[in-house]
């Protein structure tokens, strides 16, 4: 099978036969990319943030901890995953962009922190792409990411992204107990939240979806509990999948709705 060979709607009907999770995985509307099903007030936030996809831009980039820039105080989220996992795809989906971030075949290609400004001058929030971790990740960007969470007081929410076609491995699981010693600290009041994507969701089978997803959601959950039940998406499929729940999400995060 080929990524893009389901439209949404089949996708939808097939995965959760009309509800809105498969297990505990949780599925965008069935309208797949538009915003039906949400309320209007909702909605109109989401419009405000996301409705004029040119306003988003490149507002700087670090490839050091030194370098990490100060920004205007808007809420910020970051991405976490695999080299490849689809980290900057999801993003420019989540924009409305096809290109705004650079993505790549070969895996490896963000190497530094990017910040992009998202909504219309002064901005709403902003979105944080990051390089990769695992084999094709290096130790430096390993240390500036861990710079950024320990001292990122803007940082509402860390998305760690899962490719469905190859699950977790051992580098995941490792980010994901590691990321979780930071969701607690010490007086108990929690920095940041965690929050799982699965990517890639058309480069699997049809008659597999359940029992991949259901096994992603279970190694999630054994490495790092307190990590949100995965959002499922497809970037390339047309329109992409999953991505209402992925604005909706960052707006809640960020505390917008
Ligand atoms: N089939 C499929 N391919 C995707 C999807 N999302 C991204 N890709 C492809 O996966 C490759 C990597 O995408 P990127 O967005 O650059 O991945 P990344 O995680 O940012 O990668 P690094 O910056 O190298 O860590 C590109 O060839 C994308 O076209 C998806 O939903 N489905
Ligand atoms: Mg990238």
């Amino acid at each position: 099978m080929t990524a893009n060979s389901h439209a949404p709607m089949s996708l939808f009907r097939v995965i959760n036969h009309g509800k809105e999770r498969v297990g505990n995985c949780l599925l965008g509307s069935k309208t797949a990319a538009s915003l039906a099903g949400y309320s209007t007030s909702a909605k109109a936030v989401m419009e405000k943030i996301f409705g004029d996809s040119k306003s988003a831009e490149f507002v700087a980039g670090a490839g050091s901890t030194t370098s990490i820039p100060k920004l205007h105080g808007l809420p910020e989220v970051i991405v976490a995953g695999r080299a490849n996992a689809g980290k900057s795809s999801l993003f420019n989906s989540v924009l409305g962009r096809t290109s705004l971030l650079h993505t790549s075949k070969k895996p490896g290609h963000t190497q530094q922190l990017n910040f992009f400004r998202v909504g219309a001058e002064p901005g709403k929030l902003v979105l944080v792409d990051a390089p990769g971790y695992g084999a094709r990740g290096r130790p430096q960007w390993g240390e500036m990411f861990d710079g950024y969470l320990r001292t990122r007081k803007e940082l509402r929410r860390v998305y760690i992204l899962f490719n469905a076609k190859h699950g977790l491995n051992g580098y995941d699981t490792q980010m994901l107990s590691h990321l979780s010693t930071f969701l607690v600290s010490p007086s108990g009041a929690q920095p940041f939240t965690l929050q799982a994507v699965i990517t890639k969701i058309d480069t699997v089978p049809v008659d597999k979806f359940p029992g991949v997803l259901e096994k992603m959601r279970k190694d999630i959950f054994a490495s790092a509990p307190l990590c949100l039940p995965p959002i499922v998406t497809s970037s390339l499929m047309s329109p992409p999948f999953g991505i209402d729940l992925m604005k909706k999400n960052i707006a809640e995060a960020c505390g917008l709705l």
